[in-house]
Protein backbone atom coordinates (compact mmCIF):
# COMPACT_ATOMS: atom_id res chain seq x y z
CA UNK A 1 0.00 0.00 0.00
CA UNK A 2 1.08 3.49 -0.82
CA UNK A 3 2.07 5.63 2.08
CA UNK A 4 -0.86 8.54 0.55
CA UNK A 5 -2.81 5.84 0.61
CA UNK A 6 -2.91 5.22 3.66
CA UNK A 7 -2.36 8.39 5.14
CA UNK A 8 -6.25 9.49 3.92
CA UNK A 9 -8.15 7.84 7.07
CA UNK A 10 -5.74 10.48 9.11
CA UNK A 11 -7.07 14.30 9.23
CA UNK A 12 -3.76 15.45 8.08
CA UNK A 13 -3.26 19.37 7.40
CA UNK A 14 -0.07 18.23 5.73
CA UNK A 15 1.46 15.42 4.09
CA UNK A 16 4.66 14.18 3.16
CA UNK A 17 5.88 14.76 -0.59
CA UNK A 18 7.14 11.07 -0.17
CA UNK A 19 5.49 8.39 -1.26
CA UNK A 20 6.76 4.80 -0.69
CA UNK A 21 5.12 1.76 -0.44
CA UNK A 22 4.18 0.99 2.73
CA UNK A 23 4.74 -3.38 3.54
CA UNK A 24 4.13 -3.23 7.37
CA UNK A 25 3.55 -0.97 10.33
CA UNK A 26 4.81 -1.24 13.81
CA UNK A 27 5.60 0.53 16.84
CA UNK A 28 8.65 -1.56 18.09
CA UNK A 29 11.91 -1.56 16.47
CA UNK A 30 12.07 -5.42 17.45
CA UNK A 31 9.91 -6.36 14.72
CA UNK A 32 10.54 -3.98 12.62
CA UNK A 33 10.61 -5.22 8.59
CA UNK A 34 12.36 -3.50 5.34
CA UNK A 35 9.27 -1.29 4.34
CA UNK A 36 7.20 -0.46 7.30
CA UNK A 37 6.26 2.67 8.94
CA UNK A 38 7.04 3.04 12.79
CA UNK A 39 4.79 4.26 14.53
CA UNK A 40 5.86 6.41 17.60
CA UNK A 41 4.62 5.94 21.18
CA UNK A 42 4.86 7.54 24.44
CA UNK A 43 4.80 4.04 26.73
CA UNK A 44 4.80 3.75 30.96
CA UNK A 45 8.43 2.25 30.53
CA UNK A 46 10.03 4.26 27.71
CA UNK A 47 9.21 6.76 24.99
CA UNK A 48 9.05 5.30 21.25
CA UNK A 49 10.14 8.39 19.32
CA UNK A 50 13.77 7.76 20.80
CA UNK A 51 13.89 4.30 18.94
CA UNK A 52 13.03 6.75 15.14
CA UNK A 53 16.58 6.04 14.39
CA UNK A 54 16.93 2.53 14.63
CA UNK A 55 14.09 2.33 13.08
CA UNK A 56 14.90 3.65 9.50
CA UNK A 57 18.54 1.84 10.27
CA UNK A 58 16.56 -1.12 10.43
CA UNK A 59 15.01 -0.36 7.33
CA UNK A 60 11.51 1.92 7.91
CA UNK A 61 10.59 4.19 5.35
CA UNK A 62 7.91 6.49 6.88
CA UNK A 63 8.21 7.64 10.72
CA UNK A 64 4.75 8.82 12.79
CA UNK A 65 5.60 10.97 15.47
CA UNK A 66 4.37 13.34 17.55
CA UNK A 67 6.88 15.76 17.29
CA UNK A 68 9.72 16.32 15.06
CA UNK A 69 12.15 13.94 15.17
CA UNK A 70 15.55 13.46 12.57
CA UNK A 71 15.33 10.67 10.96
CA UNK A 72 16.55 9.83 6.94
CA UNK A 73 13.19 9.05 6.31
CA UNK A 74 9.44 11.10 5.83
CA UNK A 75 8.05 12.20 9.02
CA UNK A 76 4.73 12.32 9.65
CA UNK A 77 3.21 14.59 12.55
CA UNK A 78 0.08 13.54 14.94
CA UNK A 79 -1.49 15.21 17.84
CA UNK A 80 -1.73 11.59 19.43
CA UNK A 81 0.08 8.70 17.63
CA UNK A 82 -2.16 5.68 19.97
CA UNK A 83 -4.84 6.73 18.41
CA UNK A 84 -3.71 7.69 14.52
CA UNK A 85 -2.24 3.78 14.90
CA UNK A 86 -5.92 2.47 15.77
CA UNK A 87 -7.07 4.21 12.54
CA UNK A 88 -4.25 3.26 10.38
CA UNK A 89 -4.30 -0.17 11.89
CA UNK A 90 -7.82 -0.77 10.58
CA UNK A 91 -7.12 0.74 7.23
CA UNK A 92 -3.98 -0.94 6.67
CA UNK A 93 -5.61 -4.26 7.51
CA UNK A 94 -8.59 -3.59 5.66
CA UNK A 95 -11.07 -3.19 8.40
CA UNK A 96 -11.37 -7.04 9.31
CA UNK A 97 -13.69 -6.83 12.22
CA UNK A 98 -16.38 -5.56 10.04
CA UNK A 99 -16.40 -8.98 8.54
CA UNK A 100 -16.57 -10.91 11.86
CA UNK A 101 -18.91 -11.89 14.34
CA UNK A 102 -17.01 -9.97 17.19
CA UNK A 103 -17.70 -10.72 21.26
CA UNK A 104 -16.04 -8.65 23.64
CA UNK A 105 -16.13 -10.01 27.31
CA UNK A 106 -15.07 -7.66 29.99
CA UNK A 107 -15.22 -7.71 33.27
CA UNK A 108 -12.27 -8.61 36.83
CA UNK A 109 -13.07 -12.15 36.85
CA UNK A 110 -14.48 -14.39 33.80
CA UNK A 111 -13.02 -13.70 31.32
CA UNK A 112 -10.99 -16.18 30.24
CA UNK A 113 -13.76 -18.94 31.10
CA UNK A 114 -16.36 -16.76 29.62
CA UNK A 115 -14.77 -16.33 26.35
CA UNK A 116 -13.61 -20.04 25.97
CA UNK A 117 -17.40 -21.17 27.03
CA UNK A 118 -18.27 -18.89 24.25
CA UNK A 119 -16.02 -20.04 21.46
CA UNK A 120 -17.06 -23.83 21.93
CA UNK A 121 -20.30 -22.83 21.59
CA UNK A 122 -20.10 -21.15 18.27
CA UNK A 123 -17.87 -23.99 17.12
CA UNK A 124 -20.08 -26.52 18.18
CA UNK A 125 -22.91 -24.84 15.76
CA UNK A 126 -20.82 -24.79 13.30
CA UNK A 127 -19.00 -21.60 12.68
CA UNK A 128 -15.44 -21.16 12.28
CA UNK A 129 -13.79 -19.34 15.88
CA UNK A 130 -10.97 -17.17 16.54
CA UNK A 131 -9.75 -16.85 20.43
CA UNK A 132 -8.18 -14.09 22.02
CA UNK A 133 -7.41 -13.61 25.45
CA UNK A 134 -4.76 -14.81 28.50
CA UNK A 135 -3.98 -18.30 27.40
CA UNK A 136 -3.85 -17.90 23.80
CA UNK A 137 -4.84 -16.25 20.30
CA UNK A 138 -6.84 -19.36 18.38
CA UNK A 139 -7.50 -19.50 14.62
CA UNK A 140 -9.80 -22.28 14.25
CA UNK A 141 -7.52 -24.92 15.87
CA UNK A 142 -4.20 -23.33 15.31
CA UNK A 143 -2.72 -21.80 18.52
CA UNK A 144 -0.49 -18.45 18.55
CA UNK A 145 1.67 -17.12 21.62
CA UNK A 146 0.59 -13.88 23.50
CA UNK A 147 2.20 -11.18 25.76
CA UNK A 148 -0.60 -9.57 26.77
CA UNK A 149 -4.69 -10.80 27.63
CA UNK A 150 -5.80 -7.92 25.05
CA UNK A 151 -3.30 -7.44 22.10
CA UNK A 152 -1.79 -3.90 20.75
CA UNK A 153 -4.10 -2.63 17.56
CA UNK A 154 -1.79 -3.55 15.30
CA UNK A 155 -1.39 -6.87 16.54
CA UNK A 156 -4.80 -7.26 17.03
CA UNK A 157 -5.41 -6.13 13.46
CA UNK A 158 -3.19 -7.88 12.13
CA UNK A 159 -4.54 -11.19 14.05
CA UNK A 160 -8.17 -10.03 12.26
CA UNK A 161 -6.88 -10.12 9.16
CA UNK A 162 -5.43 -13.16 9.58
CA UNK A 163 -8.62 -14.75 10.97
CA UNK A 164 -10.86 -13.23 8.24
CA UNK A 165 -8.26 -15.13 5.55
CA UNK A 166 -8.78 -18.53 7.44
CA UNK A 167 -12.71 -18.36 7.08
CA UNK A 168 -12.94 -17.29 10.99
CA UNK A 169 -17.01 -15.98 11.43
CA UNK A 170 -17.07 -15.54 15.32
CA UNK A 171 -14.25 -14.30 17.64
CA UNK A 172 -14.41 -14.33 21.45
CA UNK A 173 -12.08 -11.78 22.83
CA UNK A 174 -11.15 -10.83 26.28
CA UNK A 175 -11.13 -6.97 26.43
CA UNK A 176 -8.81 -5.82 29.72
CA UNK A 177 -9.19 -2.45 31.67
CA UNK A 178 -5.57 -1.72 30.77
CA UNK A 179 -6.58 -2.18 26.56
CA UNK A 180 -9.39 -0.15 26.71
CA UNK A 181 -8.00 2.70 28.67
CA UNK A 182 -4.61 2.66 26.35
CA UNK A 183 -6.71 2.37 23.14
CA UNK A 184 -5.65 -1.30 22.19
CA UNK A 185 -9.47 -1.99 20.76
CA UNK A 186 -9.65 1.68 18.69
CA UNK A 187 -10.87 0.89 15.69
CA UNK A 188 -12.87 -2.52 16.19
CA UNK A 189 -16.48 -2.90 15.48
CA UNK A 190 -17.80 -5.17 18.52
CA UNK A 191 -20.69 -7.03 17.70
CA UNK A 192 -21.57 -7.78 21.36
CA UNK A 193 -19.89 -6.60 24.60
CA UNK A 194 -20.37 -9.23 27.72
CA UNK A 195 -19.74 -7.68 31.27
CA UNK A 196 -19.10 -10.56 33.40
CA UNK A 197 -18.73 -8.89 37.11
CA UNK A 198 -16.80 -5.89 39.23
CA UNK A 199 -14.73 -6.09 42.28
CA UNK A 200 -11.01 -5.10 43.24
CA UNK A 201 -8.04 -5.13 41.09
CA UNK A 202 -5.84 -3.22 39.42
CA UNK A 203 -5.58 -0.12 41.37
CA UNK A 204 -2.15 0.16 40.74
CA UNK A 205 -2.92 1.40 37.31
CA UNK A 206 -6.40 2.51 37.67
CA UNK A 207 -5.95 4.26 41.12
CA UNK A 208 -9.40 4.07 42.25
CA UNK A 209 -12.53 1.45 41.64
CA UNK A 210 -14.80 4.43 40.12
CA UNK A 211 -11.41 4.65 37.35
CA UNK A 212 -11.23 0.87 36.85
CA UNK A 213 -15.48 1.20 36.07
CA UNK A 214 -14.86 3.85 33.14
CA UNK A 215 -12.38 1.79 31.70
CA UNK A 216 -14.12 -1.21 31.63
CA UNK A 217 -17.29 1.00 30.20
CA UNK A 218 -15.57 2.00 27.54
CA UNK A 219 -16.68 -1.06 25.60
CA UNK A 220 -20.10 -0.83 26.02
CA UNK A 221 -20.24 3.23 25.51
CA UNK A 222 -18.33 2.81 22.11
CA UNK A 223 -20.41 -0.26 21.24
CA UNK A 224 -22.05 1.94 18.59
CA UNK A 225 -22.69 1.02 15.09
CA UNK A 226 -19.55 2.33 13.97
CA UNK A 227 -19.74 1.30 9.91
CA UNK A 228 -23.09 -0.43 9.06
CA UNK A 229 -26.07 1.13 11.12
CA UNK A 230 -28.54 -1.81 10.57
CA UNK A 231 -25.97 -4.34 12.23
CA UNK A 232 -27.96 -4.87 15.55
CA UNK A 233 -25.32 -4.49 18.43
CA UNK A 234 -25.73 -5.92 22.38
CA UNK A 235 -24.54 -5.35 25.61
CA UNK A 236 -24.55 -8.77 27.99
CA UNK A 237 -24.75 -7.57 31.38
CA UNK A 238 -24.75 -9.44 34.63
CA UNK A 239 -28.02 -7.80 35.98
CA UNK A 240 -26.54 -9.08 40.00
CA UNK A 241 -23.54 -6.75 39.87
CA UNK A 242 -23.90 -3.51 41.71
CA UNK A 243 -22.27 -1.91 38.61
CA UNK A 244 -24.52 -3.41 36.12
CA UNK A 245 -26.71 -0.82 36.00
CA UNK A 246 -23.64 1.69 35.05
CA UNK A 247 -22.99 -0.37 32.14
CA UNK A 248 -26.60 -0.18 30.89
CA UNK A 249 -26.29 3.42 31.26
CA UNK A 250 -23.53 3.72 29.35
CA UNK A 251 -24.22 1.87 26.35
CA UNK A 252 -27.15 2.99 23.27
CA UNK A 253 -26.84 -0.84 21.88
CA UNK A 254 -29.70 -3.62 23.02
CA UNK A 255 -29.61 -4.63 26.35
CA UNK A 256 -29.89 -8.24 27.55
CA UNK A 257 -29.42 -9.01 31.21
CA UNK A 258 -28.24 -12.21 33.23
CA UNK A 259 -28.31 -13.59 36.63
CA UNK A 260 -29.39 -15.32 39.23
CA UNK A 261 -30.84 -12.75 42.48
CA UNK A 262 -31.91 -10.14 40.44
CA UNK A 263 -34.99 -10.25 37.44
CA UNK A 264 -32.98 -10.65 34.24
CA UNK A 265 -33.71 -11.78 31.01
CA UNK A 266 -31.75 -15.13 31.35
CA UNK A 267 -31.61 -16.49 35.08
CA UNK A 268 -30.88 -19.58 37.02
CA UNK A 269 -32.97 -21.37 39.80
CA UNK A 270 -32.59 -24.30 41.42
CA UNK A 271 -28.84 -24.27 41.34
CA UNK A 272 -27.67 -27.49 42.64
CA UNK A 273 -23.56 -28.03 43.32
CA UNK A 274 -21.76 -31.37 43.46
CA UNK A 275 -19.15 -32.62 42.89
CA UNK A 276 -19.29 -33.70 39.58
CA UNK A 277 -20.52 -29.74 38.80
CA UNK A 278 -23.01 -27.27 38.93
CA UNK A 279 -26.40 -27.72 37.55
CA UNK A 280 -29.44 -25.09 37.03
CA UNK A 281 -32.64 -24.54 35.02
CA UNK A 282 -32.34 -21.92 32.51
CA UNK A 283 -35.28 -19.46 32.34
CA UNK A 284 -35.07 -17.39 29.12
CA UNK A 285 -37.34 -16.15 26.73
CA UNK A 286 -37.78 -19.60 25.43
CA UNK A 287 -39.05 -20.94 28.61
CA UNK A 288 -37.46 -22.88 30.78
CA UNK A 289 -34.33 -26.01 30.41
CA UNK A 290 -31.72 -27.80 32.31
CA UNK A 291 -28.40 -27.06 32.58
CA UNK A 292 -25.10 -29.61 34.06
CA UNK A 293 -22.39 -28.03 34.56
CA UNK A 294 -19.34 -30.00 34.21
CA UNK A 295 -17.46 -27.17 36.09
CA UNK A 296 -17.86 -26.05 39.80
CA UNK A 297 -19.01 -23.22 41.62
CA UNK A 298 -21.65 -20.48 41.71
CA UNK A 299 -19.29 -18.06 39.66
CA UNK A 300 -19.41 -21.00 36.89
CA UNK A 301 -23.53 -20.82 36.20
CA UNK A 302 -22.53 -16.79 35.86
CA UNK A 303 -20.38 -17.46 33.27
CA UNK A 304 -22.36 -20.39 31.79
CA UNK A 305 -25.23 -17.98 31.63
CA UNK A 306 -23.03 -14.71 30.22
CA UNK A 307 -22.34 -17.26 27.60
CA UNK A 308 -26.09 -18.87 26.65
CA UNK A 309 -27.12 -14.93 26.78
CA UNK A 310 -24.27 -14.36 23.93
CA UNK A 311 -25.27 -17.61 21.87
CA UNK A 312 -29.14 -16.40 22.33
CA UNK A 313 -28.45 -13.11 20.57
CA UNK A 314 -26.30 -13.91 17.87
CA UNK A 315 -29.46 -16.62 17.15
CA UNK A 316 -27.39 -19.54 18.00
CA UNK A 317 -29.96 -21.84 18.89
CA UNK A 318 -30.45 -22.68 22.72
CA UNK A 319 -30.41 -26.34 22.94
CA UNK A 320 -27.24 -26.40 20.76
CA UNK A 321 -25.59 -23.71 23.25
CA UNK A 322 -26.33 -25.58 26.47
CA UNK A 323 -25.73 -29.32 24.59
CA UNK A 324 -22.18 -27.07 24.01
CA UNK A 325 -21.60 -26.10 27.40
CA UNK A 326 -22.86 -29.21 29.09
CA UNK A 327 -19.35 -30.63 27.23
CA UNK A 328 -17.11 -28.35 28.62
CA UNK A 329 -14.44 -30.35 31.04
CA UNK A 330 -12.77 -27.93 32.30
CA UNK A 331 -10.30 -24.55 31.20
CA UNK A 332 -6.53 -25.13 31.72
CA UNK A 333 -5.81 -23.82 35.43
CA UNK A 334 -9.55 -22.83 36.47
CA UNK A 335 -10.40 -25.13 39.18
CA UNK A 336 -8.15 -27.76 37.86
CA UNK A 337 -7.77 -31.04 39.60
CA UNK A 338 -4.14 -32.41 40.11
CA UNK A 339 -4.56 -36.08 40.54
CA UNK A 340 -1.91 -38.87 41.01
CA UNK A 341 -3.71 -41.06 43.01
CA UNK A 342 -3.16 -39.26 46.91
CA UNK A 343 -6.51 -39.53 49.23
CA UNK A 344 -6.61 -35.78 49.30
CA UNK A 345 -8.07 -33.02 46.72
CA UNK A 346 -5.58 -30.85 44.96
CA UNK A 347 -6.77 -28.03 42.92
CA UNK A 348 -4.81 -25.12 40.87
CA UNK A 349 -6.81 -22.04 40.57
CA UNK A 350 -5.96 -18.98 38.61
CA UNK A 351 -7.86 -16.91 41.21
CA UNK A 352 -5.57 -13.54 41.65
CA UNK A 353 -8.45 -11.68 43.24
CA UNK A 354 -9.54 -10.98 46.89
CA UNK A 355 -13.52 -11.76 45.16
CA UNK A 356 -11.98 -14.62 43.24
CA UNK A 357 -10.32 -16.45 46.12
CA UNK A 358 -13.25 -16.43 47.98
CA UNK A 359 -15.70 -17.90 45.42
CA UNK A 360 -13.00 -20.95 45.05
CA UNK A 361 -12.97 -20.94 48.60
CA UNK A 362 -16.42 -21.12 49.27
CA UNK A 363 -16.80 -23.09 46.26
CA UNK A 364 -14.37 -25.82 48.22
CA UNK A 365 -16.21 -25.63 51.15
CA UNK A 366 -19.31 -27.42 49.63
CA UNK A 367 -17.58 -30.18 49.14
CA UNK A 368 -14.42 -30.41 51.84
CA UNK A 369 -15.19 -32.50 54.21
CA UNK A 370 -12.24 -31.89 56.29
CA UNK A 371 -9.06 -29.29 56.35
CA UNK A 372 -8.79 -26.35 53.56
CA UNK A 373 -5.05 -25.73 52.76
CA UNK A 374 -4.48 -22.41 50.81
CA UNK A 375 -1.34 -22.07 49.21
CA UNK A 376 -1.50 -18.06 47.73
CA UNK A 377 0.82 -15.56 47.03
CA UNK A 378 0.12 -12.14 45.44
CA UNK A 379 2.13 -10.29 42.65
CA UNK A 380 4.42 -7.97 42.62
CA UNK A 381 4.49 -4.52 40.64
CA UNK A 382 0.77 -4.96 40.59
CA UNK A 383 -2.08 -3.78 43.35
CA UNK A 384 -0.70 -3.48 46.63
CA UNK A 385 -3.98 -2.76 48.21
CA UNK A 386 -5.54 -6.11 47.27
CA UNK A 387 -2.25 -8.09 49.31
CA UNK A 388 -4.20 -7.86 52.80
CA UNK A 389 -7.70 -8.41 51.52
CA UNK A 390 -6.63 -11.80 49.76
CA UNK A 391 -4.52 -12.82 52.76
CA UNK A 392 -7.80 -12.23 54.88
CA UNK A 393 -10.05 -14.07 52.61
CA UNK A 394 -7.61 -16.86 52.70
CA UNK A 395 -7.55 -16.94 56.78
CA UNK A 396 -11.17 -16.65 56.50
CA UNK A 397 -12.24 -19.60 54.41
CA UNK A 398 -9.75 -21.95 54.87
CA UNK A 399 -8.24 -24.10 58.25
CA UNK A 400 -4.21 -24.06 57.12
CA UNK A 401 -3.50 -20.74 54.88
CA UNK A 402 0.21 -20.80 53.62
CA UNK A 403 1.48 -17.51 52.08
CA UNK A 404 3.79 -17.43 49.42
CA UNK A 405 5.31 -15.84 46.40
CA UNK A 406 3.40 -15.16 43.28
CA UNK A 407 5.81 -13.27 40.44
CA UNK A 408 7.35 -11.03 42.58
CA UNK A 409 8.49 -9.28 39.72
CA UNK A 410 10.75 -6.44 40.48
CA UNK A 411 9.45 -6.20 44.31
CA UNK A 412 11.13 -7.73 47.58
CA UNK A 413 9.39 -10.98 47.70
CA UNK A 414 9.02 -10.26 52.02
CA UNK A 415 7.98 -6.65 51.61
CA UNK A 416 4.50 -8.52 49.60
CA UNK A 417 4.29 -11.10 52.33
CA UNK A 418 4.59 -8.68 55.19
CA UNK A 419 1.60 -6.59 52.93
CA UNK A 420 -0.34 -9.85 53.05
CA UNK A 421 -0.09 -9.99 56.99
CA UNK A 422 -1.23 -6.44 57.41
CA UNK A 423 -4.43 -8.73 56.45
CA UNK A 424 -4.72 -10.53 59.54
CA UNK A 425 -5.33 -10.96 62.76
CA UNK A 426 -4.50 -14.71 64.16
CA UNK A 427 -1.57 -16.63 63.68
CA UNK A 428 -2.60 -19.38 62.14
CA UNK A 429 -1.06 -19.16 58.84
CA UNK A 430 2.91 -19.96 57.68
CA UNK A 431 4.85 -18.16 55.25
CA UNK A 432 6.95 -19.97 53.29
CA UNK A 433 8.20 -17.53 50.80
CA UNK A 434 9.60 -20.15 48.15
CA UNK A 435 6.47 -21.39 46.31
CA UNK A 436 7.77 -24.88 45.93
CA UNK A 437 8.46 -25.31 49.27
CA UNK A 438 4.63 -24.10 49.93
CA UNK A 439 3.48 -26.33 47.94
CA UNK A 440 5.23 -29.42 48.97
CA UNK A 441 4.67 -28.37 52.46
CA UNK A 442 1.24 -28.42 52.08
CA UNK A 443 1.06 -31.77 50.21
CA UNK A 444 2.99 -33.44 52.87
CA UNK A 445 0.61 -32.10 55.38
CA UNK A 446 -2.48 -33.04 53.63
CA UNK A 447 -4.50 -36.30 55.25
CA UNK A 448 -6.85 -37.98 53.84
CA UNK A 449 -9.98 -35.82 52.72
CA UNK A 450 -8.21 -33.14 52.76
CA UNK A 451 -8.27 -30.04 50.41
CA UNK A 452 -4.90 -28.15 48.87
CA UNK A 453 -5.66 -25.06 46.62
CA UNK A 454 -2.76 -23.72 45.47
CA UNK A 455 -4.37 -20.35 44.07
CA UNK A 456 -2.94 -17.19 41.93
CA UNK A 457 -0.86 -19.01 38.67
CA UNK A 458 -3.48 -21.37 37.02
CA UNK A 459 -2.07 -21.60 33.77
CA UNK A 460 1.49 -19.51 34.29
CA UNK A 461 4.36 -21.89 33.33
CA UNK A 462 6.35 -19.26 35.03
CA UNK A 463 7.42 -17.00 37.84
CA UNK A 464 8.72 -13.96 37.01
CA UNK A 465 11.25 -12.70 39.88
CA UNK A 466 13.36 -9.54 39.13
CA UNK A 467 14.09 -9.41 35.32
CA UNK A 468 14.33 -13.53 35.36
CA UNK A 469 11.39 -15.57 34.02
CA UNK A 470 12.10 -19.08 35.47
CA UNK A 471 9.69 -22.05 34.81
CA UNK A 472 7.26 -22.80 37.06
CA UNK A 473 4.65 -24.83 36.47
CA UNK A 474 1.60 -25.35 39.86
CA UNK A 475 0.50 -28.35 38.54
CA UNK A 476 3.86 -30.11 37.89
CA UNK A 477 5.04 -29.12 41.15
CA UNK A 478 2.34 -30.49 43.25
CA UNK A 479 2.39 -33.52 41.19
CA UNK A 480 5.83 -34.28 42.33
CA UNK A 481 5.53 -33.40 45.56
CA UNK A 482 2.58 -35.96 45.44
CA UNK A 483 4.81 -38.56 43.87
CA UNK A 484 7.61 -38.34 46.23
CA UNK A 485 4.90 -38.71 49.36
C1 LIG B 1 1.53 -1.08 31.68
C2 LIG B 1 1.11 -1.60 30.36
O1 LIG B 1 -0.04 -1.94 30.17
N1 LIG B 1 2.05 -1.66 29.43
C3 LIG B 1 1.71 -2.09 28.06
C4 LIG B 1 2.20 -1.03 27.09
O2 LIG B 1 3.60 -0.98 27.19
P1 LIG B 1 4.38 0.32 27.57
O3 LIG B 1 3.50 1.53 27.53
O4 LIG B 1 5.09 0.05 28.85
O5 LIG B 1 5.46 0.38 26.38
P2 LIG B 1 6.98 0.80 26.55
O6 LIG B 1 7.80 -0.38 26.90
O7 LIG B 1 7.08 2.03 27.39
O8 LIG B 1 7.38 1.17 25.04
C5 LIG B 1 6.91 2.38 24.39
C6 LIG B 1 7.03 2.17 22.91
O9 LIG B 1 8.41 1.98 22.56
C7 LIG B 1 8.53 0.85 21.73
N2 LIG B 1 9.84 0.25 21.90
C8 LIG B 1 10.30 -0.12 23.11
C9 LIG B 1 11.53 -0.71 23.25
C10 LIG B 1 12.32 -0.95 22.09
O10 LIG B 1 13.43 -1.49 22.13
N3 LIG B 1 11.82 -0.56 20.89
C11 LIG B 1 10.60 0.03 20.76
O11 LIG B 1 10.19 0.33 19.64
C12 LIG B 1 7.41 -0.07 22.19
O12 LIG B 1 7.07 -1.02 21.20
C13 LIG B 1 6.29 0.94 22.44
O13 LIG B 1 5.60 1.20 21.24
O14 LIG B 1 1.86 -1.40 25.77
C14 LIG B 1 2.41 -2.67 25.35
C15 LIG B 1 1.88 -2.94 23.94
O15 LIG B 1 0.48 -2.88 23.92
C16 LIG B 1 1.96 -3.79 26.29
O16 LIG B 1 2.56 -5.01 25.93
C17 LIG B 1 2.34 -3.43 27.72
O17 LIG B 1 1.84 -4.43 28.57
C18 LIG B 1 2.72 -4.84 29.64
C19 LIG B 1 3.68 -5.92 29.14
C20 LIG B 1 1.88 -5.41 30.80
O18 LIG B 1 2.36 -6.13 31.65
N4 LIG B 1 0.62 -5.04 30.86
C21 LIG B 1 -0.35 -5.57 31.81
C22 LIG B 1 -0.49 -4.70 33.04
C23 LIG B 1 -1.66 -5.63 31.05
O19 LIG B 1 -1.89 -4.89 30.11
N5 LIG B 1 -2.51 -6.56 31.44
C24 LIG B 1 -3.78 -6.75 30.80
C25 LIG B 1 -4.57 -7.87 31.50
C26 LIG B 1 -4.92 -7.50 32.91
C27 LIG B 1 -6.12 -8.28 33.44
O20 LIG B 1 -7.23 -8.15 32.91
O21 LIG B 1 -5.97 -8.99 34.44
C28 LIG B 1 -3.58 -7.22 29.36
O22 LIG B 1 -4.44 -6.92 28.51
O23 LIG B 1 -2.60 -7.93 29.12
N1 LIG C 1 -17.68 -15.16 37.18
C1 LIG C 1 -16.73 -15.23 38.10
N2 LIG C 1 -16.86 -14.54 39.27
C2 LIG C 1 -15.90 -14.57 40.20
N3 LIG C 1 -14.77 -15.30 40.10
C3 LIG C 1 -14.60 -16.02 38.97
C4 LIG C 1 -15.57 -16.02 37.91
N4 LIG C 1 -15.12 -16.82 36.94
C5 LIG C 1 -13.91 -17.27 37.32
N5 LIG C 1 -13.60 -16.81 38.55
C6 LIG C 1 -12.37 -17.01 39.33
O1 LIG C 1 -11.41 -16.12 38.75
C7 LIG C 1 -10.26 -16.84 38.28
C8 LIG C 1 -9.85 -16.27 36.95
O2 LIG C 1 -10.83 -16.62 36.00
P1 LIG C 1 -10.63 -16.22 34.48
O3 LIG C 1 -9.26 -16.56 34.09
O4 LIG C 1 -11.76 -16.77 33.70
O5 LIG C 1 -10.78 -14.64 34.64
P2 LIG C 1 -10.14 -13.45 33.82
O6 LIG C 1 -11.13 -12.34 33.97
O7 LIG C 1 -9.83 -13.88 32.46
O8 LIG C 1 -8.79 -13.10 34.58
P3 LIG C 1 -7.57 -12.18 34.01
O9 LIG C 1 -8.04 -10.78 34.12
O10 LIG C 1 -6.42 -12.40 34.89
O11 LIG C 1 -7.30 -12.59 32.60
C9 LIG C 1 -10.70 -18.29 38.18
O12 LIG C 1 -9.60 -19.14 38.37
C10 LIG C 1 -11.72 -18.38 39.29
O13 LIG C 1 -11.06 -18.52 40.52
N1 LIG D 1 -3.65 -10.34 34.33
C1 LIG D 1 -3.23 -10.36 35.71
C2 LIG D 1 -2.70 -11.69 36.04
C3 LIG D 1 -2.22 -11.84 37.46
C4 LIG D 1 -1.70 -13.22 37.73
C5 LIG D 1 -0.88 -13.36 38.97
N2 LIG D 1 -0.22 -14.62 38.89
C6 LIG D 1 0.14 -12.21 39.08
O1 LIG D 1 1.19 -12.33 38.49
O2 LIG D 1 -0.15 -11.24 39.79
C7 LIG D 1 -2.20 -9.26 35.94
O3 LIG D 1 -1.29 -9.13 35.15
O4 LIG D 1 -2.36 -8.54 36.91
MG1 LIG E 1 -8.17 -13.73 31.32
Amino acid sequence: MKLHSLLKVLPLTKAPRENPDINSITNDTRKIEPGALFICIKGHQTDGHQFANAAVAKGAVAVLAEKKVAVEAPVILVPDTKRAMAVLADEFYGHPTQRLNLIGITGTNGKTTTSMMIENIFRDAGKKTGLIGTLHIKIGDEKLETKNTTPDNIVLQQTFAHMVEEGVHTVAMEVSSHALIQGRVNGCDFDVAVFTNLSQDHLDYHETMEEYKRAKGLLFSRLGNIYDRNKPKFAVINADDPAGPYFVKETSAHVVTYGIDQPAEFSAGNIQMSVDGASFTLHSPEGKQEVKLRLMGKFSVYNALAAITTAYVANIPLQSAIHSLEQLEGIPGRFEAVNAGQDFTVIVDYAHTPDSLENVLKTIQQFAKKRIFTVVGCGGDRDRTKRPLMAKVACVYSTNPIFTSDNPRTEDPSAILADMEAGVQDQRYKVIPDRKEAIQTAIREAKQGDVVLIAGKGHETYQIIGEKVIDFDDRLVAMKAIEEL
